[in-house]
């Protein structure tokens, strides 16, 4: 990694599907489309089982000067001294594997969300990259995203108030009657369900609203949950969950479903004094809207904004700024999003599978 002025930061790409190829659009676009001077993120290795599907994947996206190199397994990613940090766009549950054995080959890791299947899983990782002295964090790109950044300096600035609740709801229609059963969505071997894979977007507002709090002294909500599942393959079709976060005396009411399309309007963070409104899709918001009541919980808008960010690429980038900027500073963590919060998800996640009867099948998780 050189570490001039200009950081040239080198990823090294595990997997070549839906999200790997996203992010690496968004990562080659040019940073100063987002005002970025100081970070260029170049992909310098890309590994998948197939060597074909590796190879088509660098043609397609990586203008290439040939200096890419192509791997037909993901070992050969880890151990390319030309790699500073490893991208994991695998399915859930083989996140653990693969963070695993890129940090004990020394490599930094942003691995995407769920970024393990439990929690004793990513307090491995973290035991793990500690050991070793790499940085490590779950790609929750909403978190880095601008209407997120904007919508937590509002809520700190305290004009709206105290935080009341959090509604949110990220569904998708996966066309679950036509799709393969052993697609990631339905496959419990692959972590399959609505929880796990659109679950942490709902949750991520909960955390901006009410876990990050001032006053909420980083405590830890109590869950209640339940599950509808697919008489398909058993795992959850729908999914919702309730935090209590009791030194705010707030609630939060989250849901996320497999076979519907999304609300237009998907979260409402209300307050005291007023909401915010976060339009679909939640995971990467254009825009929001801020309420102020004409009196504290009166209830009706005396004055209403609307925001716009506009945003150049799909909105991955910004969290590989932040991986980038912290490597570059020697941080093994995120301060915006840390060890910490993927703990706090993670454990959230194992009592909704607890208490929705979510059993994963035998031997898919890796540390119980
Ligand atoms: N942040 C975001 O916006 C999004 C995040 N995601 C997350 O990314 C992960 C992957 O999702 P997505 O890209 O949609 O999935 P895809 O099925 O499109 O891609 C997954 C890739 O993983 C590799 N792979 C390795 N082992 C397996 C296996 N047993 N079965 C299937 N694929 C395997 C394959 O690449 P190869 O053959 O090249 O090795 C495959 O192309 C999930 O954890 C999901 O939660 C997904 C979508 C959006
Ligand atoms: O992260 C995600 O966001 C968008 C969804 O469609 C996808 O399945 C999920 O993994």
């Amino acid at each position: 990694m050189a570490t001039q002025k200009l950081l040239i930061f080198r990823w090294g790409i595990i997997s070549t599907g839906a999200i790997s190829t996203a992010f690496v659009k968004d990562i080659l676009l040019d940073p100063k489309t987002r005002g970025v001077e100081d970070i260029v993120h170049k992909v310098t290795a890309v590994g998948s089982r197939s060597i074909d599907s590796a190879s088509s994947f660098v043609d397609k996206l990586i203008n290439a000067d040939g200096s890419v190199k192509i791997y037909g397994n993901y070992a050969e990613v880890y151990n390319d001294p030309n790699v500073d940090a490893v991208y994991i766009g695998t399915p859930h549950t083989l996140h653990y594997l693969n963070a695993s054995d890129a940090i004990k080959s020394g490599k930094h890791v942003l691995v995407e969300k769920p970024a393990t299947t439990n929690t004793q899983e990513f307090r491995s990782l973290v035991t793990l990259a500690k050991q070793h002295g790499v940085f490590l964090m779950e790609a929750m790109w909403t978190r880095f995203q601008p209407v997120a950044r904007a919508v937590k300096q509002n809520i700190d600035l305290g004009v709206l108030g105290a935080p009341v609740m959090v509604h949110a709801d990220l569904s998708g229609d996966f066309d679950i009657e036509n799709i393969p059963l052993t697609h990631r969505i339905l496959d419990p071997n692959l972590g399959g369900g609505a929880i796990l894979d659109l679950g942490p977007y709902p949750l991520v507002w909960a955390i901006i609203t009410l876990y990050e709090h001032p006053e909420n002294n980083r405590s830890k909500p109590t869950v209640s949950a339940s599950m509808v599942k697919t008489p398909l393959t058993g795992v959850d079709r729908s999914t919702c969950f309730t935090l209590n976060f009791s030194e705010l005396a707030a609630q939060a009411q989250l849901s996320c479903n497999i076979n519907i399309p999304p609300c237009s309007i998907s979260a409402t963070l209300r307050f005291r004094n007023g909401n915010i409104l976060i339009p679909a899709p939640i995971y990467c918001p254009r825009w929001y809207i801020v309420q102020h009541f004409d009196k504290p919980g009166s209830g009706k808008v005396q004055r209403e904004e609307t925001i716009h960010f506009e945003i150049f690429g799909g909105g991955w980038h910004f969290q590989a700024d932040e991986v980038a900027r912290c490597v570059c500073e020697g941080r093994l963590e995120s301060s915006v999003w840390g060890h910490e919060k993927t703990l706090l998800e993670m454990e959230i996640f194992d009592e909704v599978h607890r208490q929705g009867e979510y059993r994963l099948p035998e031997g898919v998780e890796q540390v119980i």
